[in-house]
């Protein structure tokens, strides 16, 4: 017999869980068969383009589009005032905040979207964009989130001014947005002053961006007949796009269909929503025809979601002998012109109280000011859910600022803090319940695999021979054991503009053994296509390689919150779990029929039921699924097919150890990574290879962030490292070696075990990559530096500590 028999053979064939299944979606995209946004052409379509403002704060004192108008192949020229009369000159924003979809008569930062030109051909609506005259009369800008709170700072948001009440409770100023409050305000402040050891550390995460290589885009489409809005967009969240669509328009919901296609990468940068997609939608319901509107590389970062910006002043103390007693931190958060962070309804800050780490710390206090600057609005999560990287870099900075002050080595100090084992479920001082985690044995395996004591006496070799003149390279050693917390979220306390964050699964069986399952979720190359059929595969019996999985159309797939924060596996990976359960369920039932026996005699076995004590009696899922179909089965209706919305009971907390070696030439600054450990453990594995991919891609966005990437602002509003010539992309010249490894702590909540990945190498990696560049130079008393630390910065310490003629 050919078939596979063995229940070794039969595993193998479903491609399940564990497999090293090769994606299947590259097929597509390996030979340029992807369907992008800008794929999609349309008979009669227009394309849509903004004028935008030369400064970062100003007065519109008029606006003349007479002579964009006489461009031949411009359509329509769409201002504030067009849209007024709609209601859709302010949008909602996903924290609560409103933003203009078009200035209304002032403009808040450089490149703000003024008016929208509508034409028959790019190129016409790239002229006309020239011929719009905009009066504008300079304000002062204020780009510094300190200065802004000052008491005389120019009033940036005259459209809330009197406004003393935020989304997120009172504002103390007219710049100020909201206060975070988290933990015990009076314990630490009183730990803090009776500790036997403190330390003070002001550390900045510089504002950068997630940069996509497909920027973002839209094609609107009303169909004036049947009433019918679609949209295919660049959308991290096609269903809430849709509600928040039939929200702001009143076309109703089920007259809407929003359609993410491919995706080229979303980083975070596409979860928010965009004046691009409101004037597109707009500018096709008042043509009647489809309009496209599509980014620019200087557009996508300058405009949309930008992250992190977050001005965090610590302080931490411990006992002399090194155990953790409190920590506090306060944050001034650079929101720029807009509040459009995307966060959860009510976190503010996102999950940003995760910053006590993998430490067992007994208090701890945490404050966040949002504040209104002339800068870009976003504050996306760039590779960590919702807050999380900037928490992470923040302690893991702190416990090397606070080992250097007690004299010990920064493992011994991490080992010491440790939140063991036997303690999780663990409830952390800001309130968060750690599910599961076996920190002190993925630390000792990545110390060992790294030799960590052979690299400290290379180092401490290398301080004597550099002291000695015989070599201008320093070495520097580079620790960060992160704690993630991703899979937003309990429906309780998780909501996106009150939608709970659950997130779906549904399933078809034919009657040939194959499938489609759709969910709620999608995909920006993370391999979903490939991935969640190994969920189903396992929970079914079916081989991977018979399920079709769909996602990213709302008239097809069920409603989910898509895919961003790593929820995808904690969340909709479940409800993929579940809804296998619910079609074995069935299929159990079918079986008992067939076998003519009670169902309670049945036992599942890979792909099939069989008969308890007589295995040769059985059905395998394809005979199963045949019958729902062929036969009558008494009190059972016809068909194989379940839907499950997961609402899961607690968040995931994936972790990790990291290690990065770097070699410091301290007369250019050129910092060489000599070595980078990543251990990872998301719980079960459901595809290494993909793992292993989410890791290579987030440690090089997580070296692209640490080594370079920033978002400036000069006094007058301009913003810096807006093209690719100015930010940071690193190519693979530039990226080292990735050591990739992992353990395995499973989430006892969650189904099959399975936690996030796809952020934490970039929660993890910045923090190792700065922690190993100021190590280099601790010696000499240095405790923190800024990042982005690029050869200039780096040159810039060593000449300041002396190092250099
Ligand atoms: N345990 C486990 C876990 C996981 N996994 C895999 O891995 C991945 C991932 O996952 P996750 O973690 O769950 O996640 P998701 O949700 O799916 O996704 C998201 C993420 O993802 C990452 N990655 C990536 N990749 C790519 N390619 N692209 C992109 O875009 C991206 N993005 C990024 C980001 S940024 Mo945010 O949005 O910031 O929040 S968040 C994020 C998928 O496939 C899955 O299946 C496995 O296997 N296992
Ligand atoms: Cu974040």
């Amino acid at each position: 017999m050919n078939a596979p028999t063995t229940i070794e053979e039969r595993t193998e064939k479903l491609q399940g869980l564990g497999c090293k299944r090769k994606r299947v979606e590259d097929a597509r995209f390996t030979q340029g068969k992807g369907n992008y946004v800008d794929d999609i052409k349309l008979p009669e379509m227009l394309f849509g383009d903004f004028v935008r403002s030369p400064y970062g704060h100003a007065r519109i004192l008029s606006i003349n589009t007479d002579a964009a108008k006489a461009v031949p192949g411009v359509v329509a020229v769409l201002t504030a005032e067009d849209l007024k009369p709609l209601n859709l000159h302010y949008m909602p924003t996903l924290a609560g905040d409103v933003q203009a979809v078009l200035a209304d008569e002032k403009v808040l930062f450089q490149n703000q979207e003024v008016a929208f030109v509508i034409a028959t051909d790019r190129y016409a609506a790239a002229d006309a964009i020239e011929l719009v005259e905009v009066d504008y009369e300079a304000l002062p800008p204020v780009v510094d989130p300190f200065k802004a709170l000052e008491p005389d700072a120019p009033v940036l948001r005259e459209d809330i001014k009197d406004k003393t009440e935020g989304a997120h409770g009172p504002r103390k100023h007219h710049n100020h947005i909201f206060t975070w409050e988290v933990g015990d305000a009076e314990g630490t402040a009183k730990a803090l002053s009776t500790a036997e050891v403190t330390a003070k550390e002001m550390i900045v995460y510089q504002r950068v961006h997630p940069c996509p290589l497909e920027t973002c885009g839209c094609v609107a489409s009303m169909d004036k007949i049947n009433g019918k809005l679609t949209v295919w967009g660049t959308f991290q969240a096609p269903h809430a796009v849709r509600t928040i669509a039939s929200l702001l328009s009143n076309i109703p919901e089920h007259n809407i269909r929003i359609v993410s296609p491919d995706i080229g990468g979303g980083f975070g940068n596409k979860v928010g929503v965009y004046p691009g997609y409101i004037c597109a939608i707009v500018a096709s319901i008042v043509t009647g025809k489809p309009v496209k509107w599509i980014e620019d590389r200087i557009e996508n970062l300058s405009t949309t979601a930008f992250a992190r910006d977050y001005h965090m002043a610590g302080e931490i103390s411990a006992t002399k002998d090194g155990r953790i007693t409190a920590l506090k931190c306060h944050v001034i958060g650079d929101h720029g012109a807009f509040d459009a962070c995307a966060d959860p309804t009510k976190f503010p800050a996102g999950f940003f109280n995760i910053c006590t780490g993998s430490y067992d710390i007994p208090t701890a206090h945490v404050v966040v000011d949002g504040v209104y600057t002339n800068k870009a609005p976003g504050g996306v999560a760039y590779r960590c859910s919702f807050r999380v990287t900037e928490a992470s870099y923040f302690i893991e900075r702190m416990v090397d600022v606070l080992a250097l002050k007690l004299g010990m080595d920064p493992a011994e100090l991490r080992r010491k803090n440790f939140i063991r084992a036997e303690q999780f479920p663990y409830t952390s001082a800001l309130g968060w319940e750690y599910d599961s985690g076996d920190y002190e044995t993925a630390f000792a395996k990545a110390l060992e695999t790294v030799d960590y004591t052979g690299l400290r006496a290379e180092q401490a070799a290398n301080r004597e021979a550099f002291a000695r003149g015989e070599t201008r390279k320093l070495m520097g050693v580079g620790l960060a054991f992160f704690t993630e917390i991703v899979g937003a979220g309990p429906v309780k306390n998780c909501d996106i503009l009150g939608v709970g964050m659950f997130d779906s699964c549904e399933i078809r069986i034919h009657p040939t053994g194959s499938a489609i399952a759709r969910l709620g979720t999608i995909s920006q190359g993370q391999g979903h296509a490939t991935t969640y059929a190994q969920i189903l595969a396992s929970e079914i019996g079916i081989p991977a390689d018979q399920i079709t999985v769909e996602e990213g159309d709302t008239d097809t797939a069920p409603y989910g919150l898509g895919t961003y924060g790593s929820r995808s596996t904690p969340v909709a990976g479940a409800a993929a779990a579940m809804v296998g359960r619910k079609i074995r369920a069935k299929a159990q039932m079918i079986a008992a029929y067939l076998l003519e026996v009670h169902e309670d005699d049945l036992e599942w076995d890979v792909d099939r039921f069989q008969v308890k004590g007589t295995p040769e009696r059985f059905k395998t899922m394809t005979d199963i699924a045949f019958a729902a179909y062929n036969q009558a089965v008494p009190g059972i209706e016809p068909g194989l097919e379940a839907v499950s919305y997961y609402d899961p009971p607690n968040m995931t907390y994936p972790f990790g150890a990291y290690v990065c070696v770097v070699e410091i030439d301290v007369d250019t600054g050129v910092t060489d990574v000599r070595r980078f450990y990543a251990l990872d453990d998301c719980g079960t594995r459901i595809n290494p290879m993909i793992i292993e991919g989410q890791v290579h891609g987030g440690l090089t966005e997580a070296l692209a962030i640490a080594m370079g990437q920033e978002i400036t602002y000069d006094e007058l509003g301009n913003v810096k490292g807006a093209s690719l010539m100015d930010f940071y992309l690193p190519t693979a010249v530039e990226t080292p070696f990735w050591e990739t490894d992992h353990t395995v702590t499973p989430s006892p909540h969650h189904p099959i075990g399975a936690k996030g990945v796809g952020e934490s190498p970039n929660v993890g990696g910045v923090s190792a990559f700065s922690n190993a560049v100021i190590d280099a130079f601790a010696h000499l008393g240095l405790t923190h530096s800024q990042m982005p630390h690029d050869h200039w910065r780096v040159w810039k310490t060593a000449k300041d500590l002396g190092l250099t003629g």
